[in-house]
């Protein structure tokens, strides 16, 4: 992949832009102890992070990342409205962006790339979040996990984004932390950009075979750096 063409920048927020897995963690122990259930480390809830509110919340009553099955359904609906409810006070409290997130994503803005947010995360907690974190007006807009009728991995959300923002498939880059945001790009046919230092499911995310794999978030703005600006 070259990254001169690309004009759209697609962004996941968890885990590649906000190091989110605190405040999670900490809403879904809330709910589990809420429940009369043991809490978990936040270390073991950071790799339940990816699929959106309803398989953490799942996974954190099942335990494991794999899914229970036998959940039952009004559990599920219980532990989800109290989840949802914890986080809704805490979207923000101990979340925090990554090194040089900001700046980076404020300089691709000045050099005329667009930027948008696609997200996992249900809609209403991205502009609580980007608010609190310092991001508001930055994106042109952002798309969560429950704001279409599917979501990453699906490339639903991304052919979404494109058609959005008037861009062709080609002008475009997804970039993200998980298996989910590379699984989307590879079905729109989109390249995709992987970060190493967030959230999937304690597995390299290379596996996955991201077109360009990044340790650091400010590596995105040296690539870019160096070709040629858009107009
Ligand atoms: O809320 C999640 O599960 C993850 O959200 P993300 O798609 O921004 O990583
Ligand atoms: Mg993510």
């Amino acid at each position: 992949m070259s990254l001169d063409d690309k004009r759209v920048l697609l962004f996941d927020l968890d885990g590649t832009l906000v190091d989110s897995a605190p405040d999670l963690a900490a809403a879904v122990n809330q709910t589990l102890v809420h429940l009369g259930r043991e809490p978990f480390p936040e270390a073991t809830v950071r790799n339940w992070v990816g699929n959106g509110a309803l398989p953490l919340i799942s996974r954190g009553l099942s335990g494991a990342k794999e899914i229970d099955a036998t959940l039952p359904q009004d559990l599920v609906d219980q532990a989800l409205a109290a989840f949802l409810d914890f986080y809704a006070h805490n979207v923000c409290d101990k979340s925090v962006l990554y090194p040089e997130v900001k700046e980076t994503l404020l300089a691709l803005k000045q050099r005329g790339y667009r930027l948008a947010i696609i997200t996992n995360k249900p809609e209403k907690f991205i502009e609580p979040m980007l608010q609190g974190l310092g991001l508001s007006g930055v994106f042109e807009f952002c798309l969560g996990g429950d704001s279409l009728p599917e979501r990453k991995p699906n490339p639903l959300p991304l052919f979404t984004a494109c058609a959005m923002m008037n861009a062709e498939i080609a002008d475009c880059v997804m970039i993200g932390d998980s298996k989910n945001d590379i699984l989307a790009a590879k079905a729109a046919k989109m390249d995709s950009i992987g970060v190493s230092y967030g959230y999937n499911y304690d597995e390299d995310l290379g596996i996955h075979e991201p077109d360009f794999l990044f340790d650091h978030f400010n590596e995105l703005l040296s690539v870019l750096d160096d070709l040629k600006t858009p107009a």
